[in-house]
């Protein structure tokens, strides 16, 4: 693991703060001692390979799931004891901007984007109009407001789901893959909008992703999870430098090295396989 001492840049308060973390589903462990900080104004980079661990981290930070070890906090709350209360009171300060970026299909651009201003505030019709076209204006879609879902491309689709996401100014926004599925210039644009609402709202940003082209433009910190740890960290150009074969081989994308490509065969899969062998002659005997 490359030692570098985390909080390099650090331009704000600590917004999200994992120490020692081990997140996971039922009492299995996908990541393990995960030390993470994320601050105000920064936008902080969470990379991993496919299964890595990357939205089950996702999860535990909003509370989603509960961490099977360690501390995470966030706005100061420690998710792990936080009543269900509490717990909706820090989503309220969070945007979040999932993979699928799902729209309300039976609404248009504008009133997804009014969905959490009317559900969560007091707002006047007025008030409302004024902070949705502000926040179509961020992502350059004002003049799309009166589009219905279907009347809009994958990409503007994205850009809408965020301009829902940041609607209530949160001050943490978390990006589950947001360059999925985008062409490069539409890539290149979401990622320039995630550096400018991170510096427009001064809100701090953690970017799940393994697009380490994208996401190094505008990335503060970096994080690189793997194996079920965290396998480094430092500003990207610390990470490019590294002489770590593993970090060496995911940043450039290279075949051969360290990282895993066989998802692991577990105990549970050798029980499996072992079933399916004895079952496979005696259904070969009943047809
Ligand atoms: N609901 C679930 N229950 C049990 N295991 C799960 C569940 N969701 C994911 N996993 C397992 O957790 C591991 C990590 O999955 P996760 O979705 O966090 O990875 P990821 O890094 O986000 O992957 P990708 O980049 O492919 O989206 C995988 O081995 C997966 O099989």
């Amino acid at each position: 693991m490359t030692a570098i001492p985390p909080s390099a840049k650090a331009p704000g308060d600590v917004v999200l703060d994992f120490a020692q973390v081990c997140a996971g589903y039922g009492e299995t462990p996908v990541l393990a001692g995960i030390d993470l900080a994320v601050r105000r104004g920064q936008v902080v980079t969470l990379l991993g390979g496919s299964g890595s661990g990357k939205t089950t981290l996702l999860r535990t930070a909003t509370g989603q799931l509960r961490p099977l070890a360690g501390t995470a906090r966030v706005f100061g709350q420690d998710l792990a004891t936080a009543s269900q209360t509490q717990l909706t009171a820090v989503r309220q300060r969070m945007g979040v901007l999932f993979q699928q970026g799902a729209l309300f299909t039976d609404l248009d651009v504008f009133e997804n984007v009014a969905f959490p201003l009317r559900e969560h505030t007091r707002m006047g019709e007025a008030e409302i109009r004024e902070t949705v076209l502000d926040k179509l204006h961020a992502v350059g879609l004002r003049g799309a407001a009166a589009l219905r879902t279907s009347e809009i491309s994958g990409g503007m689709a994205r850009r809408v789901a965020l301009a829902r996401a940041v609607a209530l100014n949160p001050e943490l926004v978390l990006y589950d893959e947001p360059f999925a599925g985008l062409d490069p210039i539409s890539m290149g644009v979401t990622a320039q909008l995630i550096r400018h609402l991170a510096d427009h709202l001064g809100c701090a940003s953690l970017l799940i992703t393994h697009d380490v082209r994208e996401s190094f433009a505008i990335t503060d910190y970096a994080y690189l999870v793997g194996q079920g740890e965290l396998k480094a960290q430092g500003t990207p150009a610390e990470l490019e430098a590294s002489a770590d074969p593993y970090v060496h081989q995911f940043l450039h994308g290279e075949p051969d090295g360290p990282v895993a490509f066989h998802y692991p065969e577990t105990p549970a899969f050798e029980a499996w396989l072992a079933r399916e062998t004895r079952r496979a002659p005696a259904r070969k005997e009943g047809r």
